[in-house]
């Protein structure tokens, strides 16, 4: 690693009303380095790279790049500087195809005579995609129809053809699967060796321990200290990031079943477009975990049980009087909550107030008669953002002002609000930091405890381990495995009928 400071900021300070997101703020990023951001949701993390890609304007402070004033106007004037951000949510253009993202901005690479010659375009974007490792992404095909993960994917690929002094990667692992997360890591090695320097930010303590030569660590937007690559271990940056020491045995520790054999969902025989001939039984008390690589079909799955998308072939049955799932309506009468992968698009309303996003499911149940009073969104509301700890200024935020972390604790509290029974949970704690992940995880337990059931899709082989009762992996759009819980259970039993 060179020692030569490319990037340093100074003394920043963003306030948001009365949030202060970042204050007073210094950390210096060097050439050659893997610079991990770290704190707790809604510590300032997300501000900073804002600020560094000229999303934001800070109030207060300076910054410099390679010696000299840096103060961007824009996201383009920053990219131009040599600054970029692969960033946390979708950061893909809708309406064109995969190789006009892949060359967003910059067609004129392709333009003879005012005209861009499209088939040259995406050769170019293939060429990419197939040295990093994504030839099943198609450059010719619209974006629209790619999964978020392909998605990420070609952001990457964008990436790889920026000519970046600084990029900043914003929480994205936890949208990728193995395979995407390797095409993460290869880009940011390459970078690495070409002395370019990365920002990382990332809830993965394990990843940040790996990855990282240095890590600042912010606290309720204050600067909280810098680790050296020697002082870099999960429980220094767990205990700085909280401020105290914290457990890392976050799972349940019980080898209990489900709780009954009453069985509440049933998946008979479905095929979708991913899904073929998929049969399934969950049971009240019981958390069944679904895992598998990104694209065998497990998200389809989730849609599917919830109504959002329609199956082929087969059908969804829920309840004792097995009543069929035809649309989200059904779902939600049947007092079913799913929380989708792609948070933004399909779990909240990014532009209503946090109150609105948590009663939305409820207003049934907290009506009298046709009218729905304040005072009782209120109730419901407040009681379940404490319950997940939002961190807010209060429930009139919208959304869309929330750190990434938060989004999703309002996406878990619409559902856990709603009382329903049973809970299609896609990626739960994507986002969530060390101190939640282990609330949430807590919670999940509670809801089986009561009867209640949870049908858990997850990419992290150690969540599906570590919470669920019965676990069952996806191959290629097939049921390939069923585990039980058992302490003996590892990430490779399950990996084995994945691949
Ligand atoms: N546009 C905005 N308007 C109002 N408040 C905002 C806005 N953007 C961020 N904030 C607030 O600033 C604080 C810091 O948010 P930020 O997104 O930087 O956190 P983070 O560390 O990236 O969190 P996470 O790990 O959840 O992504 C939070 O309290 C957030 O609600």
């Amino acid at each position: 690693m060179e020692d030569k400071v490319v990037l340093s900021v100074s003394n920043i300070t963003k306030t948001f009303g009365i949030v202060k997101a970042l204050n007073q703020v210094s950390i210096d990023f060097r050439s050659g380095e893997i610079h991990g951001l770290i704190g707790e949701n809604g510590s300032g993390k997300s501000t900073m790279a804002s600020v560094i890609t000229g999303v934001y304007r800070a109030e207060d402070g300076t910054m410099a790049l390679d010696g000299q004033p840096y103060q961007p106007e824009s996201v383009l004037d920053a990219a131009g500087q040599g600054i970029c951000m692969i960033v946390q949510e979708m950061g893909t253009i809708d309406g064109i195809s995969v190789a006009a993202n892949v060359f967003a901005g910059k067609e004129n690479l392709f333009a003879h005579l005012g005209i861009v010659r499209k088939k040259e375009m995406i050769r170019a974007a293939q060429n990419i995609l197939d040295e990093i490792g994504a030839s099943d992404i198609r450059a010719e095909n619209p974006i629209g129809g790619e999964s978020f993960e392909n998605r990420k994917i070609v952001e990457i690929a964008r990436a790889m053809y920026e000519d970046v002094k600084v990029m900043i990667v914003d929480e994205t692992t936890t949208a990728l699967s193995q395979k995407g997360r390797e095409i993460l890591y290869r880009l940011m090695s390459r970078l690495k060796d070409e002395g370019k320097t990365i920002i990382f930010i990332s809830h993965d303590l394990d990843e940040l321990t790996q990855l990282c030569d240095s890590v600042t660590i912010l606290r309720d937007g204050n600067f909280v200290r810098d680790l050296k690559k020697e002082e870099i271990t999960p429980d220094v940056m767990r205990k700085h990031m909280v401020g105290r020491d914290v457990q890392d045995d976050y799972y349940r520790t019980d080898q209990q079943k489900a709780l009954t054999d009453q069985v509440v969902l049933e998946v008979e025989h479905v095929s979708s477009s991913l899904l073929k001939d998929i049969s399934l039984n969950l049971k009240k008390g019981e958390i069944l975990g679904i895992g598998g690589l990104t694209d065998c079909g497990m998200h389809e799955l989730g849609k599917v049980i919830f109504g959002i998308q329609a199956p082929k072939k087969g059908n969804v049955y829920a309840g004792e009087k097995r009543i069929r799932i035809r649309n989200p309506r059904t779902a939600i009468h049947q007092k079913i909550g799913y929380v989708s992968k792609n948070r933004d698009q399909e779990s909240i309303m990014k532009l209503s107030n946090i109150r609105d996003n948590i009663c939305l499911p409820s207003y049934d149940k907290i009506k009298k008669g046709c009218y729905v009073s304040p005072k009782a969104e209120e109730t419901l509301a407040g009681r379940e953002s404490n319950k997940l700890s939002i961190k807010m200024s209060s429930l009139d935020q919208l959304c869309i002002q929330l750190s990434g972390g938060n989004k999703q604790k309002v996406a878990l509290a619409k559902w856990l609000g709603n009382d329903s029974d049973l809970l299609i949970l896609d990626c739960p704690t994507r986002g969530i930091d060390v101190g939640v992940k282990a609330a949430i995880y807590q919670l999940m337990n509670q809801y089986k405890q009561s009867g209640k059931s949870i049908l858990m899709i997850s990419e992290e082989l150690q969540e599906l381990i570590g919470m669920s009762d019965r676990i069952l992996i996806l191959k290629e759009g097939a049921l390939s495995g069923t585990f039980d819980r058992s302490p003996d259970l590892t990430e490779n039993d399950l990996i084995q009928y994945m691949i």
